[in-house]
């Protein structure tokens, strides 16, 4: 989330107040995440994680509330959205629109520490999330699709600094050919979206939620697998075999794999790790906010993952994967 904006005592004492969430105690900058500006805030109440955004709309809020409604009926570890007073799932504040969730308990993992039961157990919960959404029936396309890509791809082109410049027209390549390689009848459904290792807490080896569910939109399931795996599967270079068969092993105890979803995964990879390349660029490298309001995140690590799936092809992937 980032911060982008300070916000006051007073403005957090009228916020406590439109939530009902009693006397403010403390509230705390968090520099992690990417767009939104969020605070960690303690009142006589308890402690919750404050979401400030400029960007999302009030249907963008909406979907999320009645997604995260739906999941927690369902005991799916997630967040748990605070109402205020009026029961709204939202609120205009501050020029721009405030989300209040109940803080999480548990930890995020580091990459050093992943194992093969990590990844199963993730995989397992992002195939109930697949299972559990189907019976949802909110409507919310993927606000970062190709075409929304392909349009900053265009802009980094143009971008006076040469080596962002050849990148760019390296990625536009990668994203044609991605798109060759993914789509038409495969199943779609809702997907989390951004499902990276800061979006998921654990308690020991169990997950206890999945969160940012800010992206969550509805588009082909495979894609939020190939998303994953990208983020959670490729280490100093190059992809982990033994991660990414956990991950998709326990998947598909909730969901197999159809042999259209097989044989796209490359299509939605390549396009994943060409996506998040271009939004690192756009969002960290090129943000200018220094370290303590944006902690960076690198985006040679995702064009590397491009380029090593431009090399190993759909054959070498389906081949590492075990699908
Ligand atoms: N409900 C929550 N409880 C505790 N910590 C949270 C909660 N939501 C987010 N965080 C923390 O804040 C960080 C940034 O949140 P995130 O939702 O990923 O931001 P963004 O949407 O901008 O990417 C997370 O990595 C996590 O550490
Ligand atoms: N997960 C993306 C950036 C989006 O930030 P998040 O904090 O909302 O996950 C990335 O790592 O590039």
């Amino acid at each position: 989330m980032a911060l982008y904006t300070t916000f006051d005592a007073a403005a957090f004492t009228r916020l406590a107040e439109a939530y009902g969430l009693g006397t403010v105690r403390e509230f705390t900058g968090i520099p992690q995440g990417s767009i939104n500006t969020n605070y960690r805030l303690v009142t006589a109440s308890g402690r919750y994680f404050v979401r400030h955004t400029t960007v999302r709309s009030a249907e963008d809020l909406r979907f999320e509330a009645e997604l995260l409604a739906l999941l927690n009926e369902s005991h799916f570890p997630s967040p748990r959205l605070v109402s205020t007073r009026e029961g709204a799932p939202f609120l205009e504040w501050e020029d721009g629109r405030v989300c209040v969730f109940a803080w999480l308990v548990g930890e995020e993992l580091s990459r050093e520490r992943l194992t093969p039961e990590h990844l199963e157990a993730l995989g397992l919960e992002l195939g109930k999330l697949h299972r559990i959404t189907l019976s949802f029936g909110g409507a919310r396309s993927n606000p970062y699709g190709p075409e929304v890509v392909s349009g900053w791809l265009e802009g980094l082109k143009r971008n006076p600094d040469a080596e962002l410049s050849a990148i760019a027209g390296e990625l536009e390549g990668y994203l044609a050919r991605a798109e060759a390689a993914r789509g038409g009848l495969e199943p779609r459904g809702v997907i989390h979206a951004d499902l990276f290792l800061d979006n998921v807490k654990w308690l020991g080896d169990r997950v206890s939620a999945f969160f940012d569910f800010e992206m969550a939109c509805r588009d082909f399931y495979a894609l939020d697998v190939a998303i994953t795996l990208n983020a959670w599967c490729f280490d100093a270079g190059t992809y982990r075999p033994e991660l990414c068969r956990a991950l998709l092993r326990g998947y598909q105890v909730e969901r197999s794999l159809v042999s259209v979803e097989r044989e796209s995964l490359f299509g939605h990879a390549l396009f994943g790790a060409v996506r998040y390349t271009a939004s690192r660029i756009r969002d960290f490298h090129l943000s200018g906010l220094p370290p303590d309001k944006l902690a960076p995140k690198d985006f040679r690590t995702y064009l590397a993952r491009a380029r090593a799936l431009s090399q190993m092809g759909p054959e070498g992937l389906r081949a590492l994967v075990g699908v």
